[in-house]
């Protein structure tokens, strides 16, 4: 469903600067959403499955490459009702529901909602950044840490020339956050990786992680996902990015929906 043109924003909606030290506080019964649709899960450990999709708007960085600008570097502000959502939800015949964004867990109305499909026996997945802890029934927490190779540098910056790369850069990584979410829930760690560059990065931040959390972080559970918005670019990436999780014996997630449907919306 395309929501963002066709849905009044609320009293308080995510503002331009959703996700900024200057947020302000947000209505508490709905969400703001950028698009809400029926798709198959296109990543991960669940890819395949049939899901529905519930993007919210507004994030906290500002990767260069996000295959979703409309609710990071260009956020919209359609707002929906926690009962619409949910009406438009039921609405598909599937079991899984996958919460992404931007950054779901800005948002504390995310847990009503999480708490609402879990009563209905729904699957959630979640889909964060790892920067941001919750308390919510997740049966997945899909947690992609970004690397330094997704700061938006002056070079690689879509819209300006750098603005957001000191605090991109500055909250990027929150490993007490990363700990949280490894100890409370099960969980994949998805890594967006474009060449052997970061693969050292990668090794650091686990070391780190296994340090900080109680639970086991295992090679099983790490997953490398080829940077790429387009079939275009996912061509110059995954072979290598595949040889990778090889050599290092992490898991390779491919990215289904682009192979199926490039970069559409509400896929
Ligand atoms: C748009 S993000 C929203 C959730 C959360 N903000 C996050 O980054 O995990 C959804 C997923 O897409 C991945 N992603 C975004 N842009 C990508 C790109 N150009 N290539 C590969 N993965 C990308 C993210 O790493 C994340 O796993
Ligand atoms: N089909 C499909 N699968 C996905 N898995 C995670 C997605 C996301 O944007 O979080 C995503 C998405 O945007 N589409
Ligand atoms: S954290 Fe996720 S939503 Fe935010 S800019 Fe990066 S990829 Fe996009
Ligand atoms: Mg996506």
């Amino acid at each position: 469903m395309p929501v963002s043109d066709s849905v009044d924003r609320g009293p308080g909606a995510a503002s331009e600067t959703a996700g900024t030290e200057d947020e302000g506080a947000e209505p508490t019964d709905g969400l703001p959403i950028n698009e809400l649709f029926y798709s198959l899960q296109g990543e991960g450990t669940l890819a395949g499955v049939p899901s529905v999709f519930v993007r919210t708007s507004g994030c906290n960085l500002r990767c260069w490459f996000c295959d979703s600008y409309h609710t990071s570097w260009e956020p919209t502000h359609a707002w929906l009702d926690l009962e619409d959502i949910l009406a438009e939800i039921e609405s598909h015949d599937a079991d899984h529901v996958v919460l992404t964004g931007g950054e779901p867990l800005l948002h504390e109305e995310s847990v009503g909602l999480l708490e609402a499909l879990d009563d209905r026996g729904y699957h959630t997945t979640v889909e964060t950044n790892g920067t941001i802890y919750r308390d919510a029934p997740i049966d997945l927490a899909s947690v992609s840490p970004k690397l330094a190779s997704s700061t938006p540098t002056p070079d690689r910056d879509p819209t300006g020339e750098g603005e957001w790369e000191e605090r991109h850069e500055r909250d990027r990584i929150d490993t007490d956050s990363l700990a949280r979410l490894v100890e409370d829930y099960e969980f994949q760690l998805k890594f967006v990786v474009t060449d052997d560059g970061d693969m050292p990065e990668i090794l650091d931040l686990l070391a780190d992680l296994r340090d900080a959390a109680d639970g086991p972080v295992r090679d099983d559970d790490v997953l490398l996902m080829p940077e790429g918005a387009t079939r275009e670019r996912l061509a110059e990436t995954r072979t290598r990015v595949a040889e990778l999780a090889m050599e290092y014996g992490f898991r390779y997630t491919p990215r289904l929906h682009v192979d199926l449907w490039n970069d559409a919306p509400e896929t």
